[in-house]
């Protein structure tokens, strides 16, 4: 780890701290975390940057199971299972906190792309991006007007209605590393039709991450297209 990554790293455990203290005390925090209170206060107050040790184990450790937990207070389903996550995906700070415990956590390599489905796919994937310092791309159910070339993935869904999804195709070159986002995983639909631009692009898959696995359904799909890892955030039954 260089220099840069290491600062990145002290300033990512800083603002998990921070949005773990918007609901607790320091004495609570410091029971969670266990890091002593004191040290605790200077860190979000940003006097002092926790070391790099430290700030692993914030981002590792308690970032992740604090973001799966607050996650799952923020998800709705209604009667009849379907999800309303617009408490998520419309909480674009919330996502830049997701970023970097989710790689970390997951391990994924940095990619050259960060490939979502529009539209509820594209502030995840704008967060991942931006973390990564990488490209972000789309696929669309529409073509975008004036693009002359498209990557195109379409399939049959259960329901028997058509399903196509279309990249520019000036989006995702052969070659390139990709890391495959989305907010929701359930049947798996979309995320084949994801992974077969990714191929027909001739990119190399680093891994798939979803913020929510609805089912093991989506999620046995996606593992059955590829080697690469795949994981969520938080799983629902
Ligand atoms: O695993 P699946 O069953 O394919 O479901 C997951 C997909 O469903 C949602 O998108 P939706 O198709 O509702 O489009 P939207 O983002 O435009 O609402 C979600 O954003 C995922 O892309
Ligand atoms: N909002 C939603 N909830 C559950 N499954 C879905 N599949 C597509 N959109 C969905």
């Amino acid at each position: 780890m260089n220099r840069a990554e290491k600062a990145a790293l002290q300033l990512q455990a800083v603002a998990v701290l921070r949005m773990l203290k918007e609901t607790r005390t320091y004495d609570e925090l410091a029971d969670l975390t266990e890091l002593p209170a004191g040290d605790l206060n200077r860190y979000v107050n940003g006097h002092v940057l926790p070391g790099v040790e430290r700030a692993r184990q914030v981002v590792e450790g308690v970032g992740r199971e604090a973001l799966a937990t607050e996650l799952e207070a923020r998800v709705m389903f209604d009667d009849e299972g379907y999800v309303d996550n617009s408490g998520v995906v419309f909480d674009q700070p919330f996502l830049d906190l997701v970023a970097p415990v989710a790689a970390n956590a997951f391990g994924f390599e940095r990619p050259d792309v960060v490939l979502t489905a529009a539209t509820d796919g594209i502030t995840l994937g704008a967060a991942m991006a931006s973390y990564f310092d990488a490209r972000l791309a789309y696929a669309k159910k529409s073509k975008e007007t004036a693009v002359e070339e498209f990557i195109e993935s379409r399939q049959r869904l259960a329901s028997g209605i058509e399903l196509t999804y279309y990249l520019p195709a000036s989006a995702l070159s052969s070659g390139q590393s990709v890391l495959v986002v989305d907010d929701l995983i359930r049947s798996g639909e979309t995320q084949e039709l994801l992974l077969d631009i990714a191929a027909q692009a001739d990119a190399d898959l680093v891994g798939v991450f979803t913020l929510i696995a609805a089912g093991d359904e989506g999620m046995a799909a996606a593992r059955d297209l590829t080697d690469a890892p795949i994981a969520a955030l938080a799983t629902f039954d």
